[in-house]
């Protein structure tokens, strides 16, 4: 028999009911695939689309069949949602527009995503006392303080101008004509409101703000498995363009940073999140890798590198090309400028630190998208164009 699951603290772990929301989704397909494996937990899997989920789901002889079920609904408008959230001991939402292309070409949709529709969520958990872990972003911090200090000021060096820390760094975005910060604007509001709901009803909330989680199954390569017309996100685009053999695009020069985390270390911080409340509510945590950070360039060459070991293709003799912000993302799109995230509350309140370089992400990841991809993107290629 398996041995009693313990929390942080040494108490037994009892098992629960958790409405996941944007479950087919990448990190919602790694997170329920962690609950199914490896806790005795049950899932309300809530999402427009499946197919990231499918072989949890199916066939039913899968030793977990039982403890997920997959509820196919749009949270804008199904009278299901309150009911799911009512059976539920504890909500995660994870639904929302999150592909920087979308800012500034669709802003409304991206507004209503990311607050209107998780308004409704927010208040069904906080009116029928059910605990909250809510998907937010790193991108609430905008751009670094150091970001508007002269070029070649010595300060800029200084961890205080750039690192971001969840309770004292200011989120600092640009003009209302820049679209961009569409999304980082109505993340922050729900993060206020899911603050204030905690502050004046007591609500039990987690926020929880990705620093650019990679790995398998991150959005889509169009043409193959998304809309042909889509921008995914740096991660599907290079793959993308790797897959094809044509060179990687940089926008404006690829000069910003990024920190990258392996999808499956961060899952292991949403699982302590989800089985230590104690330590978890009311807490806003940064979960990212500040180890392993890379200019958008440098990740493109580490890509070219590493795409060339697992596929055995040798790289194209100009694997990059310049692209402008304006011909990539159309106009409205601003950058933020570097993402190094402070680990000090995740580290004391759930003793969690990523593990994983990102030479090593980016191996298992690429091998990944080679085996799924390569063949697909070769019978594509070839097809005739209808005339
Ligand atoms: N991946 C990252 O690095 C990252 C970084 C920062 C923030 N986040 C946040 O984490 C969350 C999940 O991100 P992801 O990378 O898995 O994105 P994703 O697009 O793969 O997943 C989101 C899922 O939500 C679903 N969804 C959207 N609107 C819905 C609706 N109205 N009703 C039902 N389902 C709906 C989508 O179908 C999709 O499956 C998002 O809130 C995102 O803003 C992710
Ligand atoms: O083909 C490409 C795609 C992207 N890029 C650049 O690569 C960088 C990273 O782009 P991503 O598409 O991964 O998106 P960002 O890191 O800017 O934001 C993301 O991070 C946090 C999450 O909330 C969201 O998932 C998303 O907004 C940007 O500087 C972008 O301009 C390229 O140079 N070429």
């Amino acid at each position: 028999m398996a041995s009693p699951r313990l929390d942080l603290d040494g108490n037994l772990i009892n098992p629960i009911t958790i409405c996941m929301i944007g479950a087919g989704g990448f990190i919602g397909s790694h997170l329920c695939e962690k609950l199914m494996s490896e806790t005795p937990h049950k899932v309300l899997a809530l999402d427009v689309y499946n197919d990231k989920i499918k072989h949890l789901l199916e066939p039913d002889t899968l030793p977990w069949a039982g403890r997920i079920q997959f509820h196919r609904l749009n949270i804008k408008h199904d009278s299901r949602l309150e009911g799911l959230i009512k059976i539920a001991d504890l909500t995660i939402n994870l639904a929302a527009i999150c592909t920087p292309a979308d800012y500034n070409t669709r802003p409304l949709d991206t507004i209503y995503s990311n607050f209107i529709d998780a308004l409704p969520v927010v208040k069904y958990c906080s009116e029928n006392n059910k605990r909250l872990i809510h998907f937010s972003t790193c991108e609430v911090y905008g751009k670094t303080i150091g970001s508007f200090l002269p070029k070649d000021s010595a300060l800029r060096q200084d961890p205080a101008y750039y690192v971001l820390k969840e309770d004292e760094s200011p989120c600092i975005f640009g003009s209302i004509e820049k679209q961009r910060w569409s999304y980082a604007c109505a993340k922050q509001l729900i993060e206020r409101l899911i603050y204030a709901e905690g502050a004046e009803n007591g609500l039990e909330f987690t926020i929880v703000r990705p620093f650019n989680w990679i790995g398998p199954r991150m959005d889509f390569i169009p043409g193959i498995d998304g809309p042909s017309e889509g921008v995914p996100r740096v991660l599907a685009c290079f793959s993308n363009n790797l897959l094809r053999g044509e060179p990687l695009k940089l926008v404006d020069g690829g000069q910003s940073q990024r920190t990258f985390v392996y999808i499956k270390d961060a899952i292991e911080a949403v699982l302590l999140m989800i089985e230590n409340p104690a330590r978890a509510n009311g807490q806003i945590f940064n979960v990212g890798n500040p180890n392993n950070e890379v200019t958008v360039r440098q990740l493109a060459e580490m890509m070219t590198q590493v795409y060339s070991k697992v596929s055995g293709e040798a790289p194209l003799e100009k694997p990059t090309i310049d692209v402008s912000s304006k011909e990539f993302y159309g106009e409205g799109y601003d950058d933020s400028d570097k993402r190094i995230p402070d680990m000090t509350i995740i580290n004391r309140q759930l003793g969690w630190n990523p593990k994983t370089s990102l030479w090593d992400l980016l191996e298992s990841t690429l091998t990944y998208q080679h085996r799924t991809y390569a063949e697909a993107i070769k019978k594509a290629i070839a097809k005739p164009v209808a005339s």
